[in-house]
């Protein structure tokens, strides 16, 4: 039987207790949103395969608790991903602080060539806003990674960030390829601006 994917990638959601990445992963996977707050015990994945550049992806996406007592837990995770996604919440100014203590983590924890992208998650929230986006804009032009601010509630986003890294994920791919057979990489990939302009778009 044929495949009913091109890829597999593994992406990893983290953050602090509370800044959407459940209910990320739920309007990704099953376009739902759900207001009440049940905080995740461990580690969960859900299943979508997009469609990117004519390549079926299928994205099994690692949702992980970000409670610090569940941290022996999630980081064991962390080594089998392929992209890692960073959630703050856009209304809370610690979650912002703390994405420094993640992206230390990563780097204890995931494989070195690891694709990361920064989220600023709640973004229909404006009138709370504590973190501005030049801050989040900044941050993510130090550590060379690609930023959207989302919103799980109104959807905002969500498709063009997942999307958005399994792109460049197939890119990175598509370039060790390249170097292992010698074949030429395939021209139809468009390249993302990766000056975190959110430009990027489901193909
Ligand atoms: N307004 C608004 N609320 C959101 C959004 N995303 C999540 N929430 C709410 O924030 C709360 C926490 O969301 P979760 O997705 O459970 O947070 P989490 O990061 O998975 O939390 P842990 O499992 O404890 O790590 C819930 O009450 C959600 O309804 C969003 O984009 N906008």
């Amino acid at each position: 039987m044929a495949k009913a994917y091109d890829h597999l990638f593994k992406l990893l959601l983290i953050g602090d207790s509370g800044v959407g990445k459940t209910c990320l992963i739920i309007r990704f996977a099953e376009d739902n949103f759900n207001n009440t707050y049940i905080s995740t015990i461990g580690i969960d994945f859900k299943i979508r395969t997009v469609d990117i550049e004519g390549k079926k992806i299928k994205l099994q996406v690692w949702d992980t608790a970000g409670q610090e007592r569940f941290k022996t837990i999630t980081t064991a995770y962390y080594r089998g991903a392929m992209g890692i996604i960073l959630v703050y919440d856009i209304t809370d100014e610690k979650s912002f602080e703390n994405i420094q203590n993640w992206m230390k983590s990563i780097k204890e924890n995931a494989s070195a060539g690891v694709e990361r992208l920064l989220l600023g998650n709640k973004c229909d929230m404006e009138a709370k806003r504590k973190v501005q986006k030049e801050q989040a804009d900044k941050l993510a032009r130090e550590h060379g990674i690609r930023f959207f601010e989302t919103s799980a509630k109104s959807s905002m986003n969500v498709d063009e960030a997942f999307s958005s890294l399994a792109r460049d994920i197939l890119l990175k791919s598509g370039g060790r390829r390249l170097k292992n057979n010698n074949k030429p990489l395939s021209t139809d990939l468009k390249t993302c601006d990766k000056k975190n302009t959110n430009k990027c778009s489901l193909a």
